[in-house]
């Protein structure tokens, strides 16, 4: 049996840096959402009497440490103090006010949302979440005010938070399973100490037989040379083979019980290192499920962006090693966003669907393609030059652009804008990405439908 135990090891030691890196992550989304929460707050500061000093508590309470447990009643009278603006406009006893309507979404609504939509895109979330995250993008893309935004915002920072405390679950679970291995290894590293113990035990107690055997027949052999009466010899020589022979049965006793035990630690043993296989076969089946989660887009069934990740930076290390060409190409749908406000949501879903499962079929085998977030796709050509991979762009870009889409019997055109570049010497993962989206917007400006290489 092989224990691979510093795979292991090295297998967990990897997934709780993983780990720790993704709730880095929400750290810095929870301080992206504290900062829109308190845009939010300005921008709506003012239009409401009754809502103001609600806001600034909030506004107070999130610039402390976020304890969502504090954060709750906050909001509750928060949103309750909004429910009641129906009922109490400002205005109805002041006559400076202007009467209430439910704020508008202004220049400034508009930018919330969409930075708020960007944001929902961006985050990589948990594969348990997902479904609320796709919820939350189609409300933030339906809020038509501020105080739908704000609840869009609530739920995003409520999502953010469960995705943290779920993290810091599996980190916590994680060091649990670090913590049983390294016991059970040292479970079997006494039992080895024990049996080398043991072992030089059985070698003492030969070596005592030896003596006690050889010290007896010496005496013997004194003895033969000063006695003569025959008689007399025997009974020594049967008196030397008694204590011989009572060495013997107490080295086979001794023997006997060390023995027995020795087998019953062996079955133990045996017994322990049985479940410490079952046991690793079962965690090894859910790590490979995790990891594969965690690199999927659920909705659309294709890799993810941590995918993509993972994947460039392998790439990358490969060419910085062998300079074999290595593209990168960001495909973005056009217009989707009137896709959406036309046809709704789930149209708007299945054209991504659609759209993602044709890339996954019409790229190469040696390509590799991901959602990126939103959306935008974006496909690594290794050993591709820009040459080569913009043939492959163009030919996907005719894909997406025949695709049959139709609603209510009237054909939809649906088209993608691609933006592509290569690496050069000096490049990263990173500023390839950028080059890539820099070209993405020439295309779009270039009338969108096409392929530019940046
Ligand atoms: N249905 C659906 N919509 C999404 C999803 N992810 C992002 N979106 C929407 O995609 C839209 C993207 O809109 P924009 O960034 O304005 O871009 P666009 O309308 O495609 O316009 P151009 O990119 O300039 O051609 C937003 O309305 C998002 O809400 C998703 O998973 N499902």
């Amino acid at each position: 049996m092989r224990l691979d135990n510093q795979l292991w090891e090295s297998k967990y030691h990897e997934a709780v840096e993983r780990l720790t890196r993704e709730e880095a992550q929400w750290r810095t989304a929870e301080s992206l959402l504290r900062q829109l929460v308190g845009c939010l707050g300005r921008v709506a500061h003012g239009a409401h009497d009754q809502v103001d000093p609600h806001i600034e508590r909030l506004s107070a309470a999130l610039s402390g440490t976020m304890e969502p447990l504090a954060l709750e009643p906050l909001v509750t009278e928060l949103a309750e103090a909004i429910e009641g603006l129906g009922a109490r406009p400002r205005g109805v006893n002041d006559e400076r006010s202007i009467p209430i309507t439910r704020p508008q979404r202004t220049e400034h609504g508009s930018s919330v949302q969409s930075s708020l939509s960007r944001l929902v895109d961006r985050i990589v979330i948990l594969p348990r979440l997902a479904d609320r995250a796709n919820d939350l993008r189609h409300d933030v893309a339906d809020a038509g005010d501020l105080v739908a935004l704000a609840a869009c915002g609530d739920r995003l920072a409520d999502l953010v938070n469960e995705q943290r405390i779920g993290l810091q679950r599996e980190i916590d679970a994680l060091q649990a399973v670090l913590r049983h291995v390294t016991g059970r290894l040292d479970e079997m590293s006494q039992y080895m100490s024990r049996e080398l113990a043991d072992q030089s035990t059985g070698e003492a107690n030969g070596q005592a037989l030896d003596a006690s055997v050889a010290h007896e027949m010496r005496l013997l052999g004194e003895a033969a040379l000063e006695i003569d009466d025959m008689h007399e010899l025997r009974e020594r020589v049967n008196q030397s083979l008694e204590t011989i022979s009572l060495c013997f049965r107490d080295f086979r006793d001794r023997e006997g019980i060390r023995l027995t035990a020795y087998r019953e630690r062996a079955e133990r043993m045996r017994l322990r290192i049985e479940q410490l296989e079952t046991e690793r076969n079962t965690l090894q089946r859910s790590l490979e499920r995790e990891h594969e989660l965690a690199q999927t887009d659920t909705m659309i069934g294709m890799p993810n962006r941590l995918a993509y990740e993972k994947r460039i930076e392998a790439a990358y290390e490969s060419w910085q090693a062998t300079m074999r060409p290595l593209s990168v190409a960001a495909i973005d749908i056009d217009h989707f966003k009137s896709i959406n406000d036309t046809y709704g949501h789930t149209a708007g879903d299945a054209v991504l669907r659609i759209i993602g499962q044709a890339l996954l079929k019409h790229i190469r085998p040696c390509d590799f393609v991901a959602r990126y977030g939103g959306e935008e796709f974006i496909v690594i050509f290794d050993g591709a030059d820009e040459a080569e991979s913009l043939q492959v762009c163009e030919r996907l870009r005719g894909k997406i652009q025949h695709l049959a889409f139709h609603a209510s019997r009237q054909p939809v055109r649906v088209t993608a804008s691609i933006g592509l570049t290569q690496f050069r010497p000096g490049d990263t993962p990173q500023s390839v990405f950028d080059r890539a989206d820099l070209a993405l917007y020439t295309a779009k400006n270039g009338g969108r439908n096409r392929c530019a290489v940046g």
